[in-house]
């Protein structure tokens, strides 16, 4: 692949860290707001990402024009204990209330590491940016969630221009005690206009309602549009789903793998005024579509590994007679 070699106004501003060795000569690692490390992927042509240690976060994802794909909000605050609003934040070890911990788990407010020696991993010969990154838990994780984990998290810029996480999660509890929990990808896409867009794959699925206390209902046949406030976790969803923003003639395709569930989620203009890290009329370019497995938890026993991944890639919009042909953004 002849992507460029790491350059530009990341690395002018770089100091890398001497205590971190990059795998890849694709990836570097920047300060970003706050002195906040992150991990710069460098692909084909203008193609990047940045993952933040802080998290573990992806915040950018950019195209061949320099085009951002993923929403961060002009209003995020890098400090921690705060999570980053925007990009792909991992909901772990609890996604959402599902549980007693904070609000969508620990993971995406701890500080990972870079993982030089992760097990091997296939990786497909034609990437070269790539990252891998870990997150054991602290004393203080041990009090609030009592297992040993290890959470191995891989991200990848692939040759045409697409983004995969790959994370893998081990129980390495000493004493043969299971744990379970529940994840998510929560995946921020930048938008034109919410009202330009419409997601295909989850007609017709079952789903539970955040706004009506977890009710379950069925979605009806239709593809989805945003006219309001929406949060459901939808059940068993297809492991493709389609965003198609009109007004960008572009299509978003996720693939997911390992994460049965799919949590659709835009705040609206009431709950977007009440969010102190989210500008007030941001809820318009931002939808959320995250894999996810909520419904049912993950239980591993000490030992065994689990691995959940999320595969992105943006194409463009093709029209037939106005009508996009929904088999062929889902079937390729
Ligand atoms: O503000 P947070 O904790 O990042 O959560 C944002 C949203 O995340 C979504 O995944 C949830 O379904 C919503 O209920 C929640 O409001």
């Amino acid at each position: 692949m002849a992507a460029p070699a790491p350059s530009g106004a990341a690395s002018a501003a770089a100091s890398p860290s001497p205590l971190m060795q990059l795998p890849s000569p694709f990836a570097e690692l920047v300060k970003g707001p706050s002195g906040l490390e992150k991990v710069v992927l460098r692909g084909a042509r203008n193609c990047c990402a940045e993952i933040y240690l802080y998290g573990g976060q992806v915040t950018s994802w950019k195209n061949d024009n320099g085009e951002d794909l993923l929403f961060l909000s002009s209003k995020a605050i890098f400090k921690p204990p705060k999570a980053i609003r925007g990009g792909i934040p991992i909901c772990f070890p609890q996604f959402g209330s599902h549980g007693n911990l904070e609000q969508h788990g620990f993971a995406r407010n701890r500080f990972w590491t870079i993982d030089n020696n992760p097990p091997p991993l296939p990786l497909n010969p034609a990437i070269k940016a790539f990252v891998d990154l870990i997150l054991k838990p602290s004393e203080e994780d041990l009090k609030i969630w009592p297992h040993s984990f290890e959470f191995r998290l891989r991200v990848a810029l692939g040759p045409s221009g697409d983004l995969s996480l790959t994370s893998r999660i081990r129980n390495n509890n000493p004493d043969g005690r299971p744990f379970s929990y529940t994840f998510a990808y929560h995946t921020y896409f930048s938008v034109s206009d919410i009202s330009e867009v419409r997601v295909e794959g989850l007609e017709t699925m079952d789903y539970l309602d955040n706004l009506k206390a977890k009710e379950r209902f069925t979605e009806q046949g239709d593809a989805i549009v945003f006219e309001s406030e929406v949060d459901k976790v939808y059940l068993a969803a297809p492991s493709k789903i389609a965003i198609i923003d009109h007004e960008k003639k572009r299509t978003f395709v996720v693939t997911k793998e390992g994460l049965p569930d799919a949590v659709v989620w835009n705040p609206w203009d009431k709950k977007a005024k009440a969010m102190q890290d989210f500008g007030d009329a941001e809820y318009k370019s931002m939808l959320c579509v995250e894999p996810a497995s909520v419904e049912r938890p993950i239980t591993l026993k000490p030992g065994e590994e689990w691995k959940g991944r999320l595969v992105l890639s943006a194409v463009p919009s093709s029209y037939c007679s106005g009508q996009l042909d929904p088999l062929k953004v889902l079937q390729g």
